[in-house]
């Protein structure tokens, strides 16, 4: 079923003084099984709007329709665990919540939670523990002997061991060096090609250009465009206009201005291809 917004708005601190917009009448709706990224400048509702997902905030106004419940203001919190076990939210520098005494236990941690049995949840863990890219001696060990970039991927890993249908990630990849940027980004894909829905806030255009389907823009709450990775990018002057960043190849093509690119290369491979077809002519 698709995930649907309806006029969504939220408001921090409604009726006092504080009060702030974080979402401003947001409508759109997600496929199942594409991947999907927010993007948008500092403050433009990126986070406000991925809380949503799993109802960590519900709307002021408006309605969400996703695995199969509606979500209004006034949806009981009893009635959410539910939906959480199909709607996971990973945010920041998830390892900060790790907790357990061995890495392993942590993975299972989640799995437990949502009724898997103890062995079933093992299973899965030393599972994930391998797919997040992690040699199985690492089970035994405490999380917090590990490198931060371990830690991440074993935060991740008890997320993913419980197999969500729809994984929402605010900056996963923050703070990692490229390589594991990389490896990580190719596990979400992955997860998504399995047939999931993976929902990224990143403000990585390379990321937005070699995996996502489709893309959200925010700006002052507001979702101002949804569309392909192709669409968003190909209006340079609309770009600089919201303070967006375009992919590296994009910007690489563009100062090659002798040469002749028929559609504007988004990702690497793109570019090679351009510029060979440039050579050869
Ligand atoms: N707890 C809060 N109380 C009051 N206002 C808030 C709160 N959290 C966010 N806001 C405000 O809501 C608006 C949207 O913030 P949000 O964190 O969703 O933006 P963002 O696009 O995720 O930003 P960033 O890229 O910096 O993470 C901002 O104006 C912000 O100041």
């Amino acid at each position: 079923m698709p995930i649907k917004f309806e006029n969504v708005s939220y408001t921090y601190s409604p009726d006092t003084p504080l009060a702030k917009k974080g979402l401003d009448k947001v409508n759109f709706e997600l496929k199942d099984g594409t991947f999907n990224a927010i993007i948008g400048h500092t403050g433009s509702g990126k986070s406000t709007l991925m809380q949503h997902f799993n109802a960590l905030l519900k709307p002021t106004n408006g309605q969400i329709e996703i695995a199969g419940m509606t979500i209004t203001a006034d949806t009981p919190n009893k009635n959410l665990k539910n939906l959480r076990r199909h709607v996971s939210l990973v945010f920041q520098f998830p390892e900060m919540q790790l907790f357990e005494n061995t890495v392993l236990e942590d993975i299972a941690f989640g799995p437990k939670n949502f009724g898997y049995d103890k062995e079933k949840a093992l299973t899965s863990a030393k599972y994930w523990l391998k797919k997040v890219g992690l040699p199985e001696e690492i089970g035994g060990r405490s999380p917090f002997e590990l490198s931060g970039g371990q830690m991440r991927r074993v935060a991740i890993a008890g997320v993913m061991a419980y197999e969500p249908d729809i994984l929402c990630l605010d900056e996963p990849a923050a703070g990692l060096d490229p390589l594991a940027r990389k490896q990580m980004m190719a596990l979400f894909s992955e997860y998504q090609k399995e047939g999931h829905t993976v929902i990224l806030v990143t403000h990585n255009m390379d990321d937005v250009a070699d995996y996502a389907d489709n893309v959200l823009v925010m700006e002052h709450g507001k979702l101002i465009k949804e569309d392909s990775p192709k669409e968003i990018f190909k209006d340079r002057k609309w770009l600089q206009e919201h303070h967006l960043e375009e992919p590296k190849s994009s910007l690489f093509a563009a100062k090659l201005t002798n040469f002749k690119f028929k559609k504007l290369p988004l990702t690497i491979d793109e570019l090679i291809t351009g510029i060979e077809k440039n050579l050869k002519r």
